[in-house]
């Protein structure tokens, strides 16, 4: 019997509150899930006094057969989940299992409905963790004492979920931590023995922590007949309980694999694909990495999880061990267990560890072969694409060595398709480009649509040349990497000369030298008109159906990244567009028709409409609304 001291009443963090209260509808036809998170937390603090313990062997205070129970009690329905890991103290358990520290929760509660298949979807993406018992039970009591303490700083926690906590202090022989669940009337299904055997083989099976239940066993008499009093209990392990990464390839199935990835991403959907290897020799590591199917909230946040979950020798060593694999990989999830660490390695020592860069370069390189054979099934890949590409473009600027591996992989709408699906590979673009053309075209603006719509792309469409259409916000900086592909070089369709290649012919250029010259005195009345609004104005090739458009020249930064900046509150020096006119254009006729203050107006209306073309915001829109005005009007 255990008598609570110092018994104290708490409230939930907000965000818990918050979280408990969806969770519980919107999981509901999910909630066998909550066993496979309280066993891998179970797992996860055996390996976590198994790791501490490696300093300080009287933390298993002679208790080293790490292990999970798992009790019913059909009459008081409940559940009782037992670990002899680490424990918690008081401090722990109040923050554990009373708040939620990780960033972006605040943001990312914000982004739940109310509905209920939507926000099971964002939920997981989330991680439920422990608080998944109350899908189950209506009142939860946790009992813990963190592993090397005193017997009388155990802890009781109980809480109904519904926005308060009591915690008392306790005493408590064993070590770990023990949870019962009070099951709700609608949960009493899993008080029963084949229903947690299931749940444990179907979602802890390949892990290393065994997992056992009771057995009752009761003597026979010679003639078979069970002895009344003779009942014994006895614990038999339920899982297979092999580190899954440790047993051969042709063991393991598909099932096996997708399980253990949700035990160690906190996800409940299967993953795309996995690759699983085994290396001898200089390096001796092996590592099972996972590409998830959907993306974690935290994604985009700075200090999102990422990385592996290290082991050294089967010992486990951390979480989200980031150093082994690129920021741009930061989606890939899995375990990586080595040899060629040592057991007390820290983050600290693992930032100075020469091997620490080599096992990094061969993890990289099986994420990018797993991804390209990911690619050859064309619908899995698009929904990665889709998932993690703009992450992906981040690898050509982190990742010089390993530029053309990437660019191999990155998608993009075009104008062959003319969709904003992003699912054209630079491979496909080269096998249709045009005889004569040596370069592979591309545009960038704020939206899809803007860039579908460019001026820039009249003479492109016209001659059929594939301009690759971006709009993603990493894509300025992408194209700043990605140099060549298959060797051709990259062309922003929106700077510099327009250069076409042989796709011209000599004729048309000569043509254009033509109307070049008899424009000239018209190029130089626009410049005098437009005076510093401007850096330049020529006359154009590169327009059929737009009047004019606005062109930076060949290095700078383009509008899309200048915009992106500016929105972080940088200031950078301002830069003057070059104005090109299209000389074939009816306004431009009749702007060489015209005079005086009426031409500085319509000069200005072109240069102001060639800026909102591009996607641009104009300094003076009020000015440019009354000048069109009173063109409309005269
Ligand atoms: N059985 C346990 N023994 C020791 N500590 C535990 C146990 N269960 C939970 N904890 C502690 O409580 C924390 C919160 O657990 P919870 O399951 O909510 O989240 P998590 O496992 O960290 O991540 P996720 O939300 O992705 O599942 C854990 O990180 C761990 O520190």
């Amino acid at each position: 019997m255990t008598t609570a001291t110092h018994e104290e009443t708490l409230g939930f963090q907000t965000e818990v509150k918050q979280l408990l209260n969806l969770m519980i509808h919107s999981l509901y036809s999910n909630r066998e899930i909550f066993l496979r998170e309280l066993i891998s937390n179970g797992a996860d603090a055996c390996d976590k006094l198994r790791y501490a313990a490696l300093d300080n062997d009287a933390l298993y205070e002679n208790d080293s057969k790490l292990r999970i129970e798992i009790e019913h009690d059909r009459d008081a329905n409940t559940v009782t989940v037992r670990d002899n890991g680490i424990g918690m103290n008081r401090d722990d358990v109040i923050s554990n299992l009373g708040t939620i520290a990780r960033s972006g929760t605040a943001e990312f509660l914000q982004q739940l409905s109310g509905e209920q298949q939507k926000d099971a979807n964002l939920i997981g993406q989330f991680g439920v963790g422990f608080y998944s018992s109350f899908i189950v039970a209506d009142e939860v009591t946790v009992r813990t004492r963190k592993a090397g303490s005193d017997h009388a700083e155990g802890i009781e926690w109980r809480s109904k979920g519904e926005g308060e906590f009591t915690v008392a202090q306790i005493e408590r022989e064993a070590h770990g931590t023990e949870i019962i669940l009070h099951l709700k009337e609608d949960a009493r299904e899993f008080a029963d023995d084949y229903r947690l055997q299931g749940l444990v083989r179907k979602y802890s099976d390949h892990i290393e922590v065994p997992v056992r239940m009771p057995k009752l066993e009761t003597a026979k008499d010679d003639e078979g007949n069970p002895i009344e009093g003779s009942e014994v209990v006895t614990w038999e392990t339920v899982n297979e309980a092999t580190a899954l990464w440790v047993r051969p390839k042709s063991d393991i199935s598909d099932d096996e694999y997708k399980a253990f990835y949700k035990h160690v991403a906190h996800d409940f959907t299967d993953p795309l694909t996995w690759s699983h290897n085994k290396v001898e020799g200089k390096l001796e590591y092996t590592s099972l990495l996972y590409v998830p199917s959907r993306a974690p909230f935290d994604l985009y946040e700075r200090d999102g999880a990422r990385g592996v979950k290290l082991y050294v020798q089967r010992v486990f060593i951390m979480d989200d061990a980031e150093q082994f694999l690129p920021l741009y990989l930061r989606f890939i999830k899995g375990v990586l267990d080595t040899r060629d660490l040592s057991l007390n390695v820290s983050r600290e020592l693992l930032q100075q560890d020469p091997k620490v860069d080599k096992i990094k370069g061969a993890l990289t390189k099986r994420g990018l072969d797993m991804l390209k054979k990911l690619a050859k099934d064309k619908e899995q890949y698009q929904t990665f694409w889709n998932t993690f590409g703009s992450v992906l473009k981040e690898g050509p600027g982190e990742d010089a060595a390993n530029r053309e591996k990437i660019a191999e992989l990155l998608r993009f709408a075009t104008t062959h398709t003319d969709t904003a699906i992003q699912n054209q590979s630079l491979a496909d673009y080269v096998e249709r480009m045009k005889e004569g053309q040596q370069k592979i075209y591309y545009i960038v603006a704020d939206s899809f649509n803007a860039a579908k719509s460019s001026p820039h792309l009249e003479i492109f469409r016209k001659k059929g040349i594939e301009v690759l259409l971006l709009s993603d916000r990493v894509d300025e900086w992408l194209m700043n990497h990605l140099t060549d592909f298959d060797g051709k070089s990259f062309a922003d369709v929106a700077k510099g000369e327009l250069d076409l290649g042989d796709v011209e012919d000599e004729e048309e250029k000569k043509a254009q030298e033509e109307t070049a010259k008899s424009k000239e005195e018209l190029v130089k009345q626009v410049k005098e008109a437009l005076g510093a609004s401007v850096q330049e104005v020529k006359v154009t090739n590169r327009l059929t159906d737009s009047p004019a458009c606005v062109v930076l020249p060949e290095h700078e930064m383009g509008f899309q990244m200048r915009r992106i900046m500016e929105a972080a509150g940088q200031t950078l020096p301002e830069v003057k567009p070059i104005l090109e006119l299209n000389p074939s254009h009816p306004l431009v006729a009749r702007l060489e028709s015209t005079e005086g203050e009426r031409f500085t107006e319509l000069a200005h209306i072109l240069l102001d409409q060639a800026i909102i073309a591009e996607g641009g915001h104009l300094d003076d829109p009020a000015t440019y609304v009354k000048r069109l005005n009173s063109l409309l009007t005269a």
